[in-house]
């Protein structure tokens, strides 16, 4: 067993603003995602977004914050996501959690029933830093290499693969 798991859960207030919204619960043990409901009903044309409630607020301890991602299965089967996710939960936030979705289906119409479980909130440590500028930094393995330096996608072409993602951006730009 983990340290971590040895720590016990994570104990995190919660305020309901609506008496008919559940708490925030895992559908499984071992689950990462808590599934949050809406408070609104909705519809969302093709490409439209919507911030919508989910009537609950937060006091997360210091050193966590909770994370609004998608769920998979609204994604799959309607083309809903969550347009800033994942959406980032500070700890000191103390308003409703809100929910920014949008409809990526390019034809149809979806309509978000109130109560309907339209997100999940992972909630995590994150790490507070201190910066130390510096003129130069130290050397590693990747170096400037990214965005595909490691090789492109099939569907970039033989190119991407043998000279790397940015020669294919130059050629598309005629440079
Ligand atoms: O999906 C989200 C994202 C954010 N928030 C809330 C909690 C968060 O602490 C606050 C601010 O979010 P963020 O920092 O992402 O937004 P911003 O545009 O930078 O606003 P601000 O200037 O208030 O920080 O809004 C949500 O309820 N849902
Ligand atoms: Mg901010």
């Amino acid at each position: 067993m983990t340290a971590a798991a040895d720590a016990g859960p994570v104990d995190v207030l919660l305020r309901r603003l609506d008496p008919e919204v559940p708490p925030p619960s895992y559908a499984h043990p071992g689950d990462a995602g808590l599934d949050l409901v809406t408070t609104e009903s909705v519809e969302l044309p093709p490409g439209e977004r919507a911030m919508v409630g989910t009537g609950i607020s937060l006091a997360l301890p210091a050193g966590y914050a909770a994370f609004v991602h998608p769920r998979s299965g609204l994604a799959a089967r309607c083309g809903v996501t969550v347009l800033n996710a994942p959406g980032t939960v500070d700890a000191g936030y103390r308003g409703e959690v809100k929910v920014i979705l949008q409809n990526l289906d390019p034809r149809r119409s979806v309509r978000i029933e109130r109560l309907d479980r339209v997100a999940q909130l992972v909630i995590q440590r994150v790490e507070v830093v201190r910066f130390h500028e510096v003129e130069e930094l130290p050397g590693s393995a990747r170096g400037e290499g990214g965005h595909g330096s490691t090789g492109g996608h099939a569907s970039l072409g033989k190119s991407a693969v043998s000279h790397g993602y940015a020669s294919v951006v130059a050629d598309r730009e005629g440079q």
